[in-house]
């Protein structure tokens, strides 16, 4: 069989069978941002680990190696602050092609050490490796949360509000822009939606609020708003339905949609790599959730509600017409 035939998620689930031989250290296994393990003390271990594979998750036609840097730190804090912790020990792998020069290597780690230093982790180790092509940069993090305080995909129940941070698109605005140069586009616009793309950063304080705050289920968006919508859904065994109007997509990412002839609510949906935050919350929570945001300088909107499950997942076009949302999100196998 192919791997295409599976998709990512196909292989991972077939992948996921009879590897816990130590079951009362595991508080949550795979299937979900990071795993969850039990320590003495008041604090569970978060763990997780992200790779990012050159041509795959960056170019270095237009990334500059401390910005390759900057993204590996980003992608994988983001899971950590998607399950409400905070980052402590990070180790770095590299598989380098030995086209890189000593410098451009250098470049990469002062990156790492920017944004490490940022989100307070320390980079404790690592592993470096020749490459015979390609720039393979992997980091594994440890975090830590209070015991029950994780936020898990899991938890989402009917009539819970779903909420997003930040704005979604921008992302995948900034990687058409990289992709085409020559695209006519005021020039700060420009600049704003690479850097989104190219530097993102993690709602860490987001995260560590709305963990506090008493939201039932959480995710970050790397895979496109849709997939992370269906991994809460199928977790939490319920459905949803999100609005149109409501789902927060800038006036850059909407003014190079149209220059570029996409649908900005694609972008959003299935587009990926924004590292927002989507959350659900119970009504009863919800104006102190936001308050609690708006104290800190931190954006967020509710896009729709939780639904029970036999109505699947629900787009509500502007206008008020329902369409089924279809999940269609980044698969690293998709033919
Ligand atoms: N090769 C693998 N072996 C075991 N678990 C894996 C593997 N690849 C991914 N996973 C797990 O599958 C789940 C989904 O992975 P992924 O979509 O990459 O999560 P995320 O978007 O949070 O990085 C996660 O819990 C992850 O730890
Ligand atoms: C050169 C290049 N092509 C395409 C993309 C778009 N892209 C690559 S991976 C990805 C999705 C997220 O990656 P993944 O490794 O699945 O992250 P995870 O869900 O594990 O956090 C996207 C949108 C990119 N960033 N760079
Ligand atoms: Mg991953």
């Amino acid at each position: 069989m192919k791997l295409g035939d599976l998709g990512e998620f196909g292989i991972i689930d077939r992948l996921s069978r009879d590897l816990i031989n130590r079951p009362g250290e595991v508080v949550q296994g795979i299937g979900d941002d990071t795993a969850v393990l039990n320590l003495e003390g008041p604090w569970w271990l978060l763990f997780t680990t992200d790779m990012l594979v050159e041509g795959v998750h960056f170019s270095l036609d237009y990334a500059t190696p401390a910005q390759v840097g900057i993204k590996t730190v980003a992608v994988n804090v983001s899971d950590i602050a998607a399950m409400g912790g905070w980052p402590a020990h990070g180790v770095v792998s590299l598989g380098l092609p030995t086209r890189l020069s000593v410098e451009e290597v250098e470049e990469l780690y002062q990156g790492i050490r920017r944004a490490a230093g940022e989100y307070g982790l320390n980079i404790v180790g690592g592993d470096t490796v020749m490459s015979p092509e390609r720039l393979v940069i992997n980091l594994a993090l440890l975090g830590f949360v209070e015991k029950g305080r994780a936020v898990y995909r899991s938890g989402a129940r009917v009539g819970d509000l779903i909420y997003v941070t930040g704005g979604l698109g921008k992302s995948a605005a900034g990687l058409y822009l990289c992709r085409h140069p020559d695209l006519t586009i005021d020039p700060g616009m420009a600049a704003f939606l690479k850097q989104a793309h190219l530097e993102p950063r993690a709602r860490l304080q987001a995260g560590r609020i709305l963990s506090g705050a008493g939201v039932t289920a959480m995710d970050d968006v790397s895979d496109g708003l849709a997939a992370e919508l269906r991994e809460i859904c199928r977790a939490s065994g319920v459905g949803c339905r999100v609005r149109a109007e409501d789902i927060p997509v800038d006036y850059r990412v909407r003014r190079v949609a149209a220059l570029a002839n996409y649908d900005p609510l694609d972008w959003a949906f299935s587009g990926g790599e924004d590292f927002e935050l989507v959350f659900t919350v119970p009504p009863d929570l919800a104006r102190g959730v936001e308050e609690k945001l708006a104290a800190a300088g931190e954006e967020c909107r509710c896009i729709g509600e939780v639904i029970p499950a036999e109505k699947g997942m629900v787009f509500e076009l502007a206008g008020g017409r329902c369409v089924p949302l279809e999940a269609r999100g980044y698969d690293h196998f998709a033919p």
